[in-house]
Parts: structure tokens; sequence; C-alpha cells
């Protein structure tokens, strides 16, 4: 029998990092091929596109949380991967910033022709240094992502002070004594310390969640947190801009997530955005392809947003 497939998955909040951690993977001359399966929140996706495709091959698997409704699809990816063993030597699922790695992981136990064919190489859970003491506070999911780690990335260090770090570090020790933490910017770890640790240890999951092996799975989402996604053809950056800017600004604390992808006028480059509350970036990317639709897709992750009005004010910058 011909050894099992590593498989790492990659998790961690909103917003955090993860894509930023997946693309160092892709982009380091690490002479490994991997296949990719990502997993997002929205209907629109977004994430598959923004991840840098070399000769890796990407799945995307939307429309529903990775450890709920589309556990089914996970499983059927890996079957189909198998069956082309030799193109690729291990396979990274980043999972929705909503995921709760457990069911993930435990796909790789209790499905049978899974778990004998791959082997949940590692749990890495990027942590935002700026925000996670708060989700920890709101989310149980950013809570269950660190408990389940076998290596956490406190990443963002760049964003909180010396103090805040040893703060946030100390609540992360607590929830989880045994993981590796690096603390990084923009993920900038050796990818030798994520990747190929042999470090998932069923025993330490046994001690947290006791039903870990048990088929079954409750896992309810954050009633309050809603996501929509917006489509539209070309804007008017004079409009976008500003309209971004100041909706960030005003609704930022509660907006969890948002992201997208943009055409403007004349412009060969697409426009990408990204923003985590009140934090936002945006930069001209690749160019347009020939073959791809000019069109801008948006998307919003939050609680208490106006869909309505988010709708409106992004139609109305159409060119
Ligand atoms: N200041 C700062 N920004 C960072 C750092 N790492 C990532 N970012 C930014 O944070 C934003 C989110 O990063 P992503 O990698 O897309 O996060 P993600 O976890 O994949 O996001 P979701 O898939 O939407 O949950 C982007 O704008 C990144 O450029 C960091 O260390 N410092």
């Amino acid at each position: 029998m011909p050894d099992k497939i590593p498989v790492t998955v990659l998790t961690g909040y909103l917003g955090a990092g993860k894509t930023t951690l997946l693309n160092r993977i892709l982009t380091e001359q690490h002479g490994r091929r991997y296949a990719v399966i990502v997993n997002e929140f929205g209907e629109i996706g977004i994430d598959n596109d923004l991840v840098v495709g070399a000769d890796e091959e990407v799945f995307e698997m939307n429309n529903g949380c990775i450890c709920c409704t589309v556990r089914g699809d996970l499983i059927r990816i890996i079957e189909g991967l198998m069956k082309r063993r030799g193109k690729f030597d291990a396979i990274i699922v980043e999972t929705t910033g909503l995921a709760d790695p457990a069911p993930v992981a435990q796909t790789f136990f209790v499905d049978e022709d899974v778990a004998q064919r791959a082997r949940l190489d590692a749990v890495v859970t990027v942590a935002d240094a700026k925000w996670l003491s708060e989700r920890l506070k709101d989310a149980p999911e950013a809570k269950n992502q660190i408990a389940f780690a076998d290596v956490i990335l406190l990443n963002k260090t760049d964003l909180v002070d010396a103090a805040g770090l040893e703060k946030v570090e100390a609540q992360i020790r607590a929830i989880n004594p045994s993981a590796t933490i690096h603390r990084t910017v923009n993920c900038n770890v050796p990818i030798g310390e994520v990747l190929d640790r042999k470090a998932f240890d069923l025993d330490r999951i046994m001690e947290v969640e006791p039903e870990f092996l048990e088929e079954g799975h409750h896992h309810h989402h954050d009633e309050e947190i809603d996501s929509f996604s917006f489509r539209a053809g070309e804007v008017n950056p004079d409009k976008f801009m500003p309209w971004i800017s100041d909706l960030t600004q005003r609704e930022g604390p509660n907006i969890l997530r948002c992201k997208g992808i943009v055409a403007f006028p004349q412009e060969p480059r697409r426009f990408v955005f990204q923003g985590v509350h009140m934090i936002l970036d945006g930069d001209l990317s690749r160019e347009w392809r020939p073959d791809e639709k000019r069109e801008s897709r948006v998307v919003f992750i939050g609680r208490d947003l106006n869909e309505k009005a988010i709708r409106e004010g992004f139609l109305a910058c159409a060119a």
C-alpha cells in the first residue's frame, strides 16, 4: 500500500491571513506539488481567484461551510484526487473563517476510504493578533480553531504592540498549551514549520473533544452573521473609492470581512480590495484575461449590516 497523502487543514477566523499563507506556500520554491481545496463562505467565489494559481490545481467549494453542508463534497474531492495519485505530493484544505475545524479533521478518521488513503498532517491556524481577543469573546469558532491547532501563526504582529502580543499569546496558551506558536507578519514563517509536520495528535484532540470520533455533527453557526455578495459591470473609481472607504469607516465595527474584485473602465488590470473591520487594503493586480468577463464582484460578511443600503450604494457606483 502506498504512503498516505499528507493533508494540511488551514484554518483561522475571517481575514486572519489564511490566503496570505496559502499564497506564500504556493509561490515558494520547495519542489513539492500541492492540490489545494478552498472552501469559501459567500456565494461568489473570490478567494479562489485570489490564490496565485501556478501549476497547482485549486478546487473550490462554495455555497456552504466545509464543516456542515459541504463535507460530502470534501470527501468526493479527496476521493477524486486519490485516483490521480502521483500528480501531487500533498493536499492543503483552506477552510472558511467560520468553520469549526473539528468535523473537517474528523473526516480523515471517520470516512473509511479517506482514512485509508490520506492522513491529517496538521491543523494550522492563523490568528489575527489585532482582533483575536475580541473574537474569543463573541465567536465560538475562533476558540475552536485555536483549540484544535497543532501549529498557530500569530499573524499581523505589525498591528499590535509588545504588551498586546503578550496578552493575546497568553490567551492562546490558555486555550491550547501544546501548539507551536510563531509570531508572523504576512504569515512569514519557514514553510517547513507548517507543512509536513506529522503533528496531528489524536490523543490530544480526544481530550479537547471526547466525542471527536463519533458520527454526527451539530455545529450551529453564529446566526447573527450575514454574508452577501453583489455583482455589477464596470464601476467608476471616483465613486467606488470614496464609497467603500466611507462604508468601512462607518460600519467597520460590524464588518468582519469584505473583499472584492472590481473592473474600472479603461483599466486593463483588476482592482482587488480586502477589508477586516476598519482596515482596508486595495490595489491593482493582474490584467483581465481576454476570456474573462469584466465584472465587479464584492462580498460582505458581518453582523447587523444593512444589505439593502450596501447593495444600493454599490450599484450606484456603476460606471
Ligand atoms: N497589517 C497586516 N495585514 C495583513 C497581514 N497578513 C495579512 N494581512 C492582510 O489581511 C487581509 C486578509 O488576509 P487574507 O490572507 O485574505 O485572510 P483570510 O484569512 O484568507 O481571509 P478569509 O478567507 O476571508 O477569512 C488582507 O488584506 C491581507 O493583506 C499582516 O501580517 N499584517
